[in-house]
């Protein structure tokens, strides 16, 4: 935890005041109970009214100034500690912004969010807490200091007492330090069993599996409780055993303390201060539980969330990146083998093919054949086992990832949108679009129609995630999305599957035109969409079955000619 503290850098004066403050605020506190033992004992006894006056009203600023330092330490800590809480949120998530897809599948995004909402939250209470840390062992020490003082015959009754207590609290801390621990793993099963159900929810009402995620939900719910009243029961025998303890110490004070005044040992007012001093050790006894309450789940969230701040991306920008020449981009993979961290077969054998500019690559294969790992390796999302891959020769390795993928335009399988305008998600790979290649990125995707229908065009309100569209709509803004970055390298991932027949035709003519010069990637699973590409990749479990024209692999390639075989009549595919 004390590794995250280091982002309290910046509050260091704010940090320096709230000490020196709460250092004063428990000074004022230990001085009163002196103080009133001099107004009983001199004031009081001896009828002397000025006196007590006198000291009663210094008593007043003593307590006032007290409550003006915890004032101010409270403000600036409550200041420090959102502050801390959200740089901690910005460090975490700039961290994991620089995640391969690797690192993502290791931690799983569940876990990322309760890490980095309610895990940031546990840390965050004990800055808060802070005051605590300063006021509780300063109250605890000068508290023994002030009744030893007061009396040292007394104060042996505390001096047995506090060990006593300290085992308690040690022995219950003991116990539930492996249950704070198991509770933040709990959270994250109900983080992981609510994103499914939220983000699958169209599948398992249709599949009328609404009870069994209930059950699930509850399952997980039922887990995350019982671990929560495991770790409050132990806490709660624990206030209970304290006040006991502490009780029959005071028992013991106020009759030792009894038997020393009736022998002149010991004054009353001295008494009174005395008992006000052990009720100072008490409390800060209590908020030191308090502090150890909060440790254990505290450190089990900062070790959370230290192990995603120690993750490494795999995946980084070269340390000086090579520049690319020219708008054109020849795409090359040459001999690249990859397998998926923990899988058992390659996805991915020594694949080698050229993509060139001004042509159309598509890609084929049967499903889980690796065409979608492929570009996944292009984009970087994943680095290759072995080969690799160049764009003009250069080895995407050595180039900036901002630079390699800012000259792509990708379109994925599964169209994803943002929240915001239509227009917002139009210009989301390219803000300076200007509002005429914006529309005419809409126009070549066959998605103005639609848009300009929409009650406030282009100004309309998406959903989180487009669900106010249609999937072909949203695939239509997506490839629209790619248009409008007009990249040298369009990868379109199977993009064109929720586009109907004719749609799909007016698509692929109005593209024609406008990707001239580009490099087309594109992933199909329909041979009469890729029929007249320039070159078609064959993809059979992970290695190339073979590369041509259509009428070329019609002649040469069994496994296309299966596929075309299974897809297409004779007629068509002659
Ligand atoms: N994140 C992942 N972790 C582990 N294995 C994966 C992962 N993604 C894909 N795979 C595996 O890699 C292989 C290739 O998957 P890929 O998604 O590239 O196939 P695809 O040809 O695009 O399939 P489809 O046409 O069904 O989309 C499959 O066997 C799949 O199970």
């Amino acid at each position: 935890m004390f590794k995250l503290f280091r982002l309290l850098r910046p509050y260091q004066a704010s940090v320096a005041a709230i000490i020196i403050l709460m250092l004063l605020q428990s000074l004022a506190q230990l001085y009163l109970p002196t103080l009133l033992s001099d107004i009983v004992d001199t004031g009081v006894v001896k009828g002397d009214v000025g006196y007590i006056l006198r000291f009663g009203a210094y008593m007043l600023l003593v307590a006032m100034g007290g409550m003006a330092c915890v004032m101010v330490a409270s403000y600036l800590l409550s200041r420090t500690a959102t502050g801390f809480g959200r740089d901690l949120r910005r460090k975490l998530f700039t961290h994991v912004e620089s995640f391969s897809l690797n690192e993502f599948d290791k931690i799983g995004t569940s876990s990322i969010i309760t890490r980095t909402t309610n895990d940031i939250s546990q840390v965050q209470q004990v800055i808060v807490m802070m005051r605590m840390f300063i006021g509780a062992p300063t109250m605890l020490i000068g508290g023994v200091i002030m009744a030893t003082y007061k009396d040292a015959h007394l104060a042996l009754v505390l001096i047995a007492v506090i060990p006593i207590l300290a085992l308690v609290i040690a022995v219950i801390m003991r116990t539930g330090m492996p249950l704070f621990k198991a509770l933040q793993v709990k959270i994250d099963g109900i983080n992981l069993v609510l994103r499914e159900h939220l983000t699958g929810i169209r599948v398992i009402r249709a599949f009328n599996r609404s009870e069994h995620e209930k059950k699930k939900f509850e399952t997980a719910n039922q887990e995350f409780t019982q671990t929560a009243i495991r770790v409050n029961s132990i806490m709660v025998t624990m206030m209970p055993l304290m006040m006991l303890i502490f009780n029959l110490g005071m028992v013991v004070i106020l009759w030792y303390g009894g038997i020393r005044i009736d022998n002149n040992h010991m004054e009353i007012g001295d008494l009174m201060a005395f008992i006000q001093y052990a009720m100072q050790i008490m409390f800060s006894m209590f908020m030191m539980t308090m502090i150890f309450m909060m440790i254990p789940r505290a450190t089990a969230s900062a070790a959370r969330i230290n192990e995603v701040l120690a993750i490494e991306s795999t995946i980084h920008d070269a340390s000086s990146p090579a520049k690319l020449q020219g708008k054109e981009t020849r795409v090359e993979f040459r001999d690249v083998t990859f397998s998926y961290p923990g899988a058992e077969q390659p996805a991915l054998h020594n694949i080698s093919f050229t993509a060139e500019p001004g042509e159309v690559t598509a890609i084929i294969g049967g499903t889980g054949s690796g065409k979608t790992t492929l570009m996944n390796l292009l984009l970087r999302f994943y680095d290759a086992d072995s080969g690799e891959i160049a764009l003009n020769g250069t080895g995407i390795r050595a180039l900036s990832l901002e630079s390699l993928r800012g000259r792509i335009g990708y379109v994925p399988q599964k169209a994803v949108l943002f929240s915001g305008s239509v227009s917002s998600n139009l210009r989301f790979g390219n803000e300076e679009a200007s509002e005429e290649e914006m529309i005419h990125a809409a126009g070549t995707a066959q998605a103005r129609e639609f848009i300009e229908e929409m009650k406030e065009g282009y100004a309309s309100p998406l959903a989180q995630g487009g669900t106010n569209l249609s999937g072909g709509q949203k695939q239509r803004l997506s490839i629209a999305r790619a248009l409008a970055r007009k990249p040298s390298i369009y990868v379109f991932d199977d993009s064109f599957s929720a586009l109907d027949f004719k749609t799909d035709a007016k698509l692929r003519a109005a593209l024609k035109a406008e990707t001239e010069q580009a490099t087309m990637l594109i992933v199909a699973q329909r041979v009469s969409t890729i029929m007249d590409a320039n070159k078609i990749v064959v993809l059979d479990e992970g290695r190339i079955a073979g590369i041509g024209t259509h009428s070329e692999l019609m002649r040469t390639c069994d496994v296309y000619k299966e596929i075309v075989a299974s897809q297409l009549s004779e007629e068509e595919s002659a």
